[in-house]
C-alpha cells in the first residue's frame, strides 16, 4: 500500500474537524475524497502533506510506503512534498508567484528537486509546458501568471506539481474555479497524466459527477468522518447514505442546468 491513513484526527481549538478517518491508496490507484463543504476533505489532505494551519493538531497515523508522516521533522516532509507527493490546489494563483514568468517557476521546481543546471531546467520547463498542452510552449513560458487564462494557470500549476514525477498527486478541487468546458479538459489531462506515469491520485471534490470522471474509488466524508466508501460507479448508481444521495442530486441538478441553458433565457 503506498499510502495508509488510519484513525486520523485533526483538532482545531479543541474541536475535532477530522474525526477518525481511515483509507488506503494502493500504488497507481485513483481515490476520491468527496463531501459537502466543511466535511474535512481539505484538512485531511493538508494533514497528509504536513501543511496543517497553525493551531491544528493531528493524531492517528499516516504512513507513506511504511514511513510515518505524522510527527516527521519539517525538513524531511518538505523533501517528500514535490519529490514524491505533488499538490494542486483550487486556485492556481495562490501557488504561483505573480512577479516571475511561469517558465521560471516550472524550471525552479525542477531545479530544486533534481539539481539541474539553469539552462537544462529551462529546456525542461518548455517540455513540461508542452506536456500539459499549453499552447506555444516556447512563448507561453515567458509570460507572467496574470497574462494567462484560469485554465492555463491551472495547467502551469499541474506542470509544476508533476515536473518531478511524484508517485502520488493530491488535487484539492483543482477544477472548481473553472468553467465547465475547461473543467472537462483539465480532468481529461489529469487522468491521462496520472495513467501515463502510473501515479496514485487523491482527488478532492464536492461534485460527484466530477469524481465519476477521474476517480475509481470514492470515500464520502461528513462531519469529519468516513460515512461511505465504494467504487465511484457504485456511489453514482446506488448511494447508501443520505449524504451521498444529496451529493448525487446536486450533481444531477448542476448537470441539468448546464445542459439546458434555455432555463436562464428570458421568455
Ligand atoms: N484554519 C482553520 N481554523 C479553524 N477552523 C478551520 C480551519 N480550517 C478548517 N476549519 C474547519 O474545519 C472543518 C473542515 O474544514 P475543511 O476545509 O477540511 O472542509 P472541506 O470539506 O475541505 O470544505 P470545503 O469544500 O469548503 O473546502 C470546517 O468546519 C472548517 O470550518
Amino acid at each position: 500500500m503506498s499510502l495508509s491513513v488510519e484513525g486520523l484526527v485533526v483538532e482545531i481549538d479543541g474541536r475535532r474537524v477530522v474525526d477518525g478517518v481511515s483509507f488506503e491508496v494502493a500504488d497507481g490507484s485513483r481515490l476520491g475524497l468527496i463531501g459537502e463543504s466543511g466535511s474535512g476533505k481539505s484538512l485531511t489532505a493538508l494533514a497528509i502533506m504536513g501543511l496543517l494551519p497553525d493551531g491544528a493538531r493531528a493524531s492517528g497515523s499516516i504512513r507513506w510506503h511504511g514511513r510515518e508522516l505524522l510527527g516527521m521533522p519539517e525538513r524531511e516532509i518538505a523533501r517528500l512534498r514535490g519529490d514524491e507527493i505533488g499538490l494542486v490546489f483550487q486556485e492556481p494563483l495562490t501557488a504561483l508567484n505573480p512577479i516571475r514568468t511561469v517558465g521560471r517557476q516550472i524550471a525552479e521546481s525542477v531545479r530544486i528537486h533534481e539539481g539541474l543546471p539553469r539552462r537544462a531546467a529551462w529546456e525542461r520547463a518548455i517540455a513540461e509546458a508542452d506536456r500539459v498542452h499549453l499552447p506555444e510552449p516556447e512563448r507561453i513560458v515567458r509570460r507572467y501568471p496574470h497574462e494567462l487564462s484560469g485554465g492555463q494557470r491551472q495547467r502551469v500549476a499541474i506542470a509544476m506539481a508533476l515536473a518531478c514525477r511524484p508517485r502520488l498527486l493530491i488535487a484539492d478541487e483543482p477544477t472548481t474555479a473553472l468553467d465547465v468546458t475547461i473543467q472537462a479538459e483539465i480532468l481529461t489531462l489529469l487522468r491521462a497524466l496520472v495513467d501515463d506515469e502510473r501515479m496514485s491520485l487523491i482527488f478532492i471534490t464536492h461534485d460527484l459527477a466530477v469524481l465519476g470522471r477521474i476517480a475509481a474509488e470514492g470515500v464520502v466524508l461528513a462531519h469529519g468522518r468516513v460515512i461511505e466508501q465504494a467504487p465511484v460507479a457504485e456511489l453514482l448508481r446506488s448511494p447508501r447514505t443520505d449524504v451521498t444521495r444529496g451529493l448525487l442530486r446536486d450533481a444531477a441538478a448542476t448537470r441539468w442546468r448546464r445542459e439546458d441553458p434555455g432555463e436562464e433565457r428570458i421568455p
